[in-house]
């Protein structure tokens, strides 16, 4: 038995959800560049877990499920009060998410009616906790959700106090599409072996957003936010980059497992970046992007991922660092919930083995003679 490290190239399961074949990526058939130019959330979620676009009667339908089911349990937004108030916003919500299969009567139900109501439930309440965290850390009461037709108008909302605007609005939204499933990324892997063991969806999406707040994975747009700052100014780019790959350190938001040629989400975020920009008056984020893209890609070959210009996306947007990786969460419980769904349609137990390495033919040695 050889070990592949990192299961580099293993092809693990089927699934009919999303694909990435010579770098494009489709959500159920449909090319990511044109649902992020054309589709909502709302539908992407809908294609995601029931396989087709939404007439408008059925979009409508779950767009009220999602209102219907927004409530965060009163015990849950409590437990969130009793937090430290610089705990790390992903660890916050990966403990509410679990807290959340303990106000769930039907937690523990694996029925296919149940599942999709449970993820209705998550998909509805985990931008809801975020928004709660954090208001709470900023001595703020929580607020429910406005109910509008929109999960990125309902969490800004929830998230400012404030009716949000037509652009963030729109630029959210987008940033949510384009995120929402990526085949057999880390978290979703992690959500599947999951409950593949026949545990509850909870627990695949507790497992999921620990995994994804990792900086090799949805952590690094956090990172690369960091970085910029760090790096402060345009015209510091050129050094602090050449010093990095001097050390030899990685640059978050650079290079793929499977995109070798560039990641056909990051084309998209970079056009909203300079939008964005261009709309505030404020370029800088944008500016300093660009020099470190072309930098690297120079230098290393190593193209922009999906965490690299929506790092300044979001900042564009106002939305605290520390929030980039639950937004990414917010849409990725699209996917991680339609794999779960898919998992269970499907289940047989995930257990690969290992390459031992360690000695052989070893003795046990009395305590006494070590
Ligand atoms: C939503 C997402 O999860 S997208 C990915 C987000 N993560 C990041 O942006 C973190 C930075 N990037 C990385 O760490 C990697 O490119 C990963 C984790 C995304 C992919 O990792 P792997 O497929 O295991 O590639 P691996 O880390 O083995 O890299 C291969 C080579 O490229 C180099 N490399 C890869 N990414 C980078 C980088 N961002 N900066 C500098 N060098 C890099 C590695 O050092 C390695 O070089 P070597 O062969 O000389 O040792
Ligand atoms: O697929 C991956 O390995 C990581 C990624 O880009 C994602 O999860 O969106």
């Amino acid at each position: 038995m050889t070990a592949t490290k990192g299961l580099e190239g293993i092809v693990a399961t089927t699934s009919s959800i999303s694909s990435i074949v010579d770098g494009v990526l489709t959500y159920r058939g449909i090319d990511i560049d044109d649902l992020a130019e054309n589709a909502t959330f709302e539908e992407v979620i809908y294609l995601l877990w029931f396989g087709k676009l939404p007439n408008q009667a059925e979009l409508e339908k779950l767009q009220s499920d999602l209102n219907a089911y927004s409530k965060v349990p009163d015990a849950v937004i409590n437990q969130l009060k009793t937090f430290p108030k610089d705990v790390n916003s992903m660890a916050a919500l990966r403990t509410a998410v679990s807290a959340l299969a303990l106000y769930d009567e039907e937690a523990n139900d694996l029925s296919q009616e149940s599942n999709v109501r449970k993820a209705i439930k998550l998909q509805a309440q985990i931008p809801g906790i975020i928004a709660a965290f954090a208001r709470i850390r900023e001595g703020k009461e929580p607020l429910a959700s406005p109910g509008y037709s929109s999960v990125a108008a309902n969490f800004l909302y929830q998230l400012t106090g404030k009716e949000p605007d037509k652009v963030a609005i729109e630029a959210l939204d987008k940033a949510l599409v384009l995120h929402a499933d990526h085949e057999l990324n880390a978290s979703t892997f992690a959500a599947r072996v999951t409950v593949a063991t026949l545990t509850d969806i909870y627990s695949g999406i507790t497992s999921a957003i620990g995994t994804l707040k990792g900086p090799l994975h949805g952590g690094a747009n956090e990172a690369v936010m960091a970085m910029l700052e760090e790096i402060g100014t345009v015209e510091n780019v050129v050094p602090y980059i050449n010093g990095k790959l001097e050390r030899k350190d990685k640059i978050m938001g650079f290079g793929h497992r499977v995109y070798k040629n560039g990641d056909p989400r990051a084309k998209h975020l970079q056009k909203m970046s300079y939008e964005l920009g261009k709309l505030t008056g404020n370029l800088k984020w944008y500016e300093m992007s660009v020099k470190a893209d072309e930098l690297v890609t120079g230098l290393k070959g190593l193209k922009p991922n999906v965490d690299f210009y929506s790092a300044s996306v979001y900042t564009t947007l106002e939305i605290p660092r520390d929030l980039f990786t639950p937004i990414f969460a917010i849409s990725r419980t699209s996917g991680w919930t339609a794999h779960i769904l898919e998992q269970y349609e499907n289940n047989r137990l995930i257990r690969p083995r290992a390459e031992y390495t360690g000695p052989v033919n070893q003795k046990y040695i009395p305590i006494s003679a070590r």
